[in-house]
């Protein structure tokens, strides 16, 4: 084995600017083969930018790329995929209905001409010894399975295989772990590290930093779309790298004190629908009650159905003190009660602007007599932008955000109906480390005005920090409850330690019951 330095990827004075936006300015930065790079940013600092760059998805507006040594010029990604680039996003694209190998060696179907080119036994062989070959073996199905019966961690695997089995030399990974468990993260981590050691140069973005730290070899830091710090994992610690992102000191977000909680606000009882069984749970007005438990596990679908947006087939559900059966979530908003849901893609109104996407929900409120008041909308929206620190003009196009951006609009788009339940669906999902902090603390000043909030999160941590009960959710049930930091600290400790992938069959959360 050589030890001989060689650059992977080499950009000098990179930049691109969308209209009157600067989204990236005079980035220079070396990769080296066989290493690992954590790519760090607060939201809309231009971390997708770079990558959409250098994967030749997006032309740049000035600088040069250069690859293995050579200088490149990038016109599509199949040209960046040729030189050995590959991205894999946070949720792959990969053919529902094909199983894995095929999803592995799609590629060798003639290109545009359906043609297939290789047998279906031959693509099962070469899936195999790639999977042993990258020690995946163990961790997925026989290849012949369908992929949609893999979790969010398998599909990950199977995506970097198929990137791999392009002979990729660097291996961009978007927020790999944020749906991820802890277990499957370390699977995930052995393969990054399997790959950096057989040469390639993998290149991470993930706002999970205490994750990402058991991974990196180096750390490069933007802010507003320039590059601000390079340096190896120990010269740029969690903490400093949370300062340079954000350009100043990060005082620590204190949580803040609530007064005792106030009446009921939500009552579930006995509740069934489609996916949930037989749910009691109450949620006091100033209180915020977290659902933890894995991605599937039901947490999503108990607060369907108290918002009407699951059919409750038995049971009751109450909002302050009186039974309720909404048929829609519309109907639900008018009684105050609202759920932001965690599918960003398809909860923004793609087609507007960022004041409508804020304001959609408060029309009937910002209105007189039926007439939109442009300019309450207007101010209404400001107010959020400022109050979420949320990055992008009132008038831009909601998808000119960046993901986490985007994320922040719609929890306002939440917050802003003023309502008396708040059901937050993975609320920071992408966003930095300082601004989840401050969501965090928002949720909790929010609280101590009265308001009753369910806050899903697969972030133990983050639990921890928000939610002065916990509810772990299993099959639709909730199967054990806590409160107070020890209590909440079991269970997170708990979660952490012993969630298994969730197509495990028999047990899936492991914990006492
Ligand atoms: N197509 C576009 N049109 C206009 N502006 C854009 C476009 N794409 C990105 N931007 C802007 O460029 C900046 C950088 O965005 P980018 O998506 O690269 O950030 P990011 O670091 O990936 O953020 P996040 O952590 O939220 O994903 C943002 O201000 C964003 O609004």
């Amino acid at each position: 084995m050589t030890t001989e330095r060689r650059l992977a990827l080499g950009v000098a004075s990179l930049g691109k600017t969308f209209g009157a936006v600067t989204a990236l300015s005079d980035v220079t930065l070396e990769v080296e083969a066989g290493s690992v790079l954590a790519l760090l940013g607060e939201n809309g600092a231009g971390k997708s930018t770079f990558i959409s760059l250098v994967s030749g998805a997006v032309t740049p507006s000035s600088g040069t790329i250069e690859i293995s040594g050579e200088p490149a010029r990038l016109n599509s990604p199949h040209d960046a995929a040729r030189l050995g680039i590959q991205v894999v996003h946070q949720e792959p694209k990969l053919t529902n209905e094909g199983s894995i190998a095929e999803n592995i060696f799609l590629a060798d179907y003639a290109g545009g001409t359906g043609l297939q080119l290789v047998s279906l036994r031959r693509r099962v062989q070469r899936a195999e010894t790639l999977l042993s070959k990258l020690g995946l073996a163990d961790g997925l199905p026989p290849v012949t399975t369908s992929v949609h019966r893999l979790s969010a961690a398998q599909r990950q695997l199977v995506a970097i295989a198929k990137a791999m089995a392009t002979e990729a030399r660097v291996l961009f990974l978007d927020e790999p772990n944020s749906s991820l468990t802890p277990r499957e993260t370390t699977q995930l981590w052995n393969l990054v590290r399997a790959l950096r050691d057989s040469g390639v140069a993998v290149i991470v973005v993930s706002h999970r930093l205490s994750e990402l730290y058991q991974v990196v070899d180096r750390v490069a830091v933007l802010r507003d779309g320039r590059l601000v710090a390079t340096g190896t994992a120990a010269e740029i610690p969690i903490p400093r790298a949370v300062e340079l992102m954000a350009g100043r000191q990060s005082a620590p977000v204190k949580r803040a004190e609530r007064p005792a909680r106030g009446d009921v606000v939500l009552q579930m009882e006995g509740v069934h629908t489609r996916s949930v069984h037989g749910v009691d749970l109450t949620v006091h007005a100033g209180e915020v009650v977290g659902l933890a438990g894995l991605v599937g596990a039901g947490r999503t679908e108990i607060g369907l159905a108290a918002c009407g947006g699951e059919p409750v087939l038995a049971g009751r559900v109450s909002i302050d003190g009186r039974e309720r059966r909404f048929r829609s979530p519309r109907a639900a908003l008018r009684a105050g009660v609202v759920m932001t849901s965690e599918e960003r893609r398809r909860a923004v109104f793609a087609s507007h602007d960022v004041t409508f996407n804020i304001a959609g929900s408060s029309l009937e409120r910002l209105s007189r007599l039926g007439v939109l008041s442009r300019g309450r909308e207007r101010g209404l929206a400001g107010d959020w932008v400022r109050r979420l620190a949320l990055r992008g003009s009132p008038g831009s196009p909601i998808l000119s955000l960046s993901g986490g951006n985007q994320q922040k609009a719609l929890l306002a788009r939440a917050l802003a109906v003023k309502p008396r339940l708040v059901i937050l669906d993975e609320p920071t999902h992408g966003i930095d480390v300082n601004t989840k902090a401050e969501i965090s603390a928002l949720v909790g000043r929010l609280a101590a005005e009265g308001l009753a909030v369910i806050f899903i999160s697969s972030e133990v941590e983050e639990l921890l920090g928000v939610a002065d009960r916990v509810a772990v959710v299993r099959d639709g049930r909730i199967v054990q409850e806590a409160s107070g930091t020890d209590g909440i600290g079991l269970v997170a400790a708990a979660l952490g330690e012993t969630l298994t992938p969730r197509t495990e069959p028999s047990d899936r959360s492991g914990l006492p019951s």
